[in-house]
């Protein structure tokens, strides 16, 4: 859906008020595509599974939409036209395939919605039922995801790499998934500065027409991986009129509510944070240290801190799971009823 600059605006805060003042964020993806079975070691990560087994990406959603999201996010999180080119696909079926992911999560929700019963799915609104908001946003992994060198975590591109390069890189793929039917862009762990202004920049070059979101990622709790200040990333979402949402994604839950803090000092727009399970990354072995991070009930017993620092969107990102989200989906509704009364 194509929305005026008005419509814009509003978009985020007419969705959380229909959510009941809080929205539910999926849960890790391409985690609960392993549990599935997927062996994502692979350059393209989850989005191979866009290729080898698109069955268990509608599942996924489907989970995650039985968990009690209320905004799923597609597999193109490191689906890019590059990517799939240099596995040989051409240039119309890579196109193919980030179209598909929308069309896959938009065909999960559908069934999600076709398959509620009224007593189980609808929540209650005004004295009345509705259906449970359901939005489909795009993923965009950033330029170091592709690598796959683990610059996704280092924000560290060289210095050949300028905001140009990074733009040149991800025009088309937004252009995609703008024109897809998905309901916004999630521009997610966003490693440094240059990259949210390569993504502002083309917001507005390519007069992209549905709103987006900025998430950035740390591993200190004041800066953003490369280092540059969260507060100066914050300012160039907070400056673009397209993007509806700002916050932190796949970063440890300890730093958190210092990140909300800061992200809340330089916008006034809603705040999303969908942390990791706050296990460690190794990039060298590509693969998580297990047990180094929190268990669900910890995750989610922050979430009462994190509402009163500020922020209205809550998920979980790398290692956490749809048991994570019927957790913070069970904690939020009952916030939501504590308001009302
Ligand atoms: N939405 C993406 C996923 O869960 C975010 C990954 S962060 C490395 O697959
Ligand atoms: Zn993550």
């Amino acid at each position: 859906m194509e929305l005026g600059s008005t419509d814009m605006s509003s978009f985020m805060t007419d969705f959380l008020q229909k959510c009941g003042g809080f929205a539910v964020v999926d849960g890790g993806f391409a985690t609960e595509l392993e549990r599935h079975g997927a062996n994502l070691n692979d350059p393209l990560w989850s989005a191979k599974c866009l290729v080898t087994s698109p069955h268990l990406v509608r599942r996924v959603h489907l989970d995650y939409l039985d968990a009690g999201a209320n905004i799923i996010l597609t597999a193109s999180y490191q689906a890019t036209i590059q990517g799939f080119e240099a596995k040989g696909l051409s240039t119309e079926e890579a196109e193919g395939l980030l179209r598909k992911s929308v069309e896959i999560a938009c065909e999960a929700r559908q069934i999600y919605y076709d398959r509620c019963t009224k007593d189980s799915c609808d929540h209650i609104e005004n004295g009345g039922t509705s259906r449970r908001p359901v939005l489909v946003a795009a993923s965009v992994g950033s330029y170091g995801a592709y690598l796959a060198d683990g610059s996704e975590y280092s924000g560290d591109y060289g210095d050949a790499v300028t905001v140009e390069t990074l733009k040149d890189f991800h025009r088309r793929r937004l252009q995609i998934l703008a024109q897809s039917g998905a309901d916004l862009i999630a521009f997610e762990t966003i490693p440094n500065k240059m990259e949210a202004k390569a993504y502002a920049e083309l917001l507005e070059e390519e007069g992209i027409n549905i709103p987006a979101w900025f998430s950035f990622t740390s591993k200190d709790g004041v800066n953003v991986v490369s280092g540059d200040s969260i507060l100066e990333c914050a300012s160039i979402a907070d400056s673009c009129k397209q993007v509806v949402a700002v916050g932190i994604n796949c970063t440890a839950p300890r730093f958190i509510h210092g990140l909300i803090l800061s992200v809340r000092k330089v916008t006034s727009k809603p705040v999303i944070i969908y942390p990791n399970s706050g296990e460690t990354y190794d990039a060298v072995l590509k693969q998580w240290v297990e047990s180094t991070g929190v268990r669900d009930e910890e995750f989610v017993s922050s979430i009462g801190k994190w509402l009163d620092a500020g922020a209205s969107l809550f998920g979980g990102c790398c290692r956490t799971t749809p048991d994570t989200i019927k957790a913070i989906s069970r904690v939020l509704s009952n916030k939501n009823t504590t308001l009302k009364v």
